[in-house]
């Protein structure tokens, strides 16, 4: 194992830990969502330190025991048991909740059937949207609670209006803005990211002064219920026989090969292609489940100007973007760098994304989310070609 050399922990006194109680502390009771990871563990020794009625809650949010599982996955049997270790380490009442069934219903079921329709989704805003800040919410709130604390590194501020605003995370290399543009105004008052202001390396300063269980733990990567990155075989497993082979098709038409199954392929996608013989560099530029074919073109065949977005949540000024635009900036994937565009209205919860710039790789399934700055202005779910 290498060792990092961690900055010094930062004066925890001092920190804005996004809680303005209207009681003492003591009487102020803030449940933290405990995922057994090392961000949640710091958030709630942090909360526990400034002395508030800490309660942790884990939710279990699928068969830790089944093949789909990952080992060191954020709600496998081991996490559980470290968010366990970690509160008692505290000091600090535990439950473990059992979300099985809504995780199943509203995140991984929804995750495959967006694959077999030839889209890329984003099962973890989902996972946000419904298990953790409706379900978890809800559970907080019943629990007396006047707020729910995450380990999510992005920050809550006041607006000029007085409304809760989402900002990215100070951290760059961690911000997790993306994966909460569904957020609401409403829960965006009941939540709490007490990290969002830290670097991940400040958290593990923090964790190991606090000597937590889960200081040196690795970092949670991709979707919790992927193992390996291996989520076709998820997706097989949830909608069994829903893929069959079929054609990888030119945009000019020549049929270039044959494919396993639309879930394998992404919009951008180069590698994998596996149709030798073209001396072009290659790229997936639609996936179409109505014909089960997958359309592949050169690297200019994927600029696009403009897309619709379905489920738009807004939570910039007004109540939506108008006829007229608003002036953002946009990112259609995580990792990618946002792209100046002004978004309009288009009817019932939908709306347009005019990019100053053409960009690849927009993928139907993947979520857009606008920005101001670092001020997150909403967003929604790309929908897919009219053609597709
Ligand atoms: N199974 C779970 N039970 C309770 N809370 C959870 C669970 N999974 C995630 N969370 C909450 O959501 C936050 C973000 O989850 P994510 O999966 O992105 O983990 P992370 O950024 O690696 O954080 P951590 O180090 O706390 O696992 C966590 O910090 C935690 O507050």
């Amino acid at each position: 194992m290498t060792t990092a050399v961690l900055p010094d922990a930062p004066d925890v006194a001092a920190l804005d830990l996004d809680i303005a109680p209207s009681r003492p502390p003591a009487e102020t009771r803030v449940v933290v969502a405990m995922s057994g990871g090392v961000d949640s563990s710091v958030t709630a020794a942090l909360l526990a330190e400034r002395g508030y009625d800490v309660v942790g809650i884990t939710m279990q949010l699928y068969d830790h025991g089944a093949a789909i599982a990952r080992a060191n996955a954020c709600c496998a049997g081991k996490d559980i048991h470290d968010a366990r270790r970690v509160a008692a380490a505290i000091g600090i009442p535990h439950y473990v909740v059992d979300y099985e069934g809504t995780f199943l219903g509203d995140v991984m079921e929804k995750f495959a059937d967006s694959y077999v329709s030839g889209e890329t989704p984003v099962p973890c805003v989902l996972c946000n949207q419904t298990v953790k800040f409706r379900d978890l919410l809800t559970a907080a709130r019943d629990l007396g609670a006047v707020a729910l604390a995450t380990g999510h590194y992005v920050r809550r501020q006041r607006g000029a209006d007085g409304r809760s605003e989402l900002w990215r995370g100070a951290d760059p290399a961690k911000d997790q803005s993306y994966f909460l543009f569904a957020t609401t105004r409403e829960q965006l008052d009941f939540v709490r990211f007490p990290l969002g202001g830290l670097s991940k390396d400040q958290t593990r300063a923090l964790a190991h002064r606090y000597a937590l269980p889960t200081a040196d733990k690795a970092e949670s990567q991709d979707i919790c219920f992927v193992p390996d990155g291996d989520y076709a075989r998820v997706v097989e497993k949830l909608r069994p026989g829903a893929t069959r082979p079929g054609d990888i098709v030119h945009v000019d038409g020549t049929v270039l090969g044959r494919h396993e199954g639309i879930i394998h392929y992404t919009v951008g996608q180069r590698r994998g292609l596996d149709i030798g013989g073209t001396a072009d560099r290659l790229y997936v530029v639609r996936v179409e489940a109505t014909t089960n074919r997958v359309i592949v073109g050169p690297r200019e065949a994927l600029g696009r100007e403009s897309f619709r977005i379905r489920d738009l949540n807004w939570i910039g000024e007004g109540t939506a973007p108008d006829a007229a635009g608003v002036r953002c900036v946009v990112k259609i994937r995580n990792s990618f760098r946002p792209a100046a565009a002004t978004v309009l209205s288009a009817g019932e919860g939908a709306a347009e994304v005019r990019l100053d710039e053409p960009v690849h790789g927009v993928a139907p399934g993947q979520a857009c989310v606008l920005y101001d700055g670092d001020r997150v202005l909403g967003g929604g779910w790309i929908v897919r070609d009219r053609t597709a």
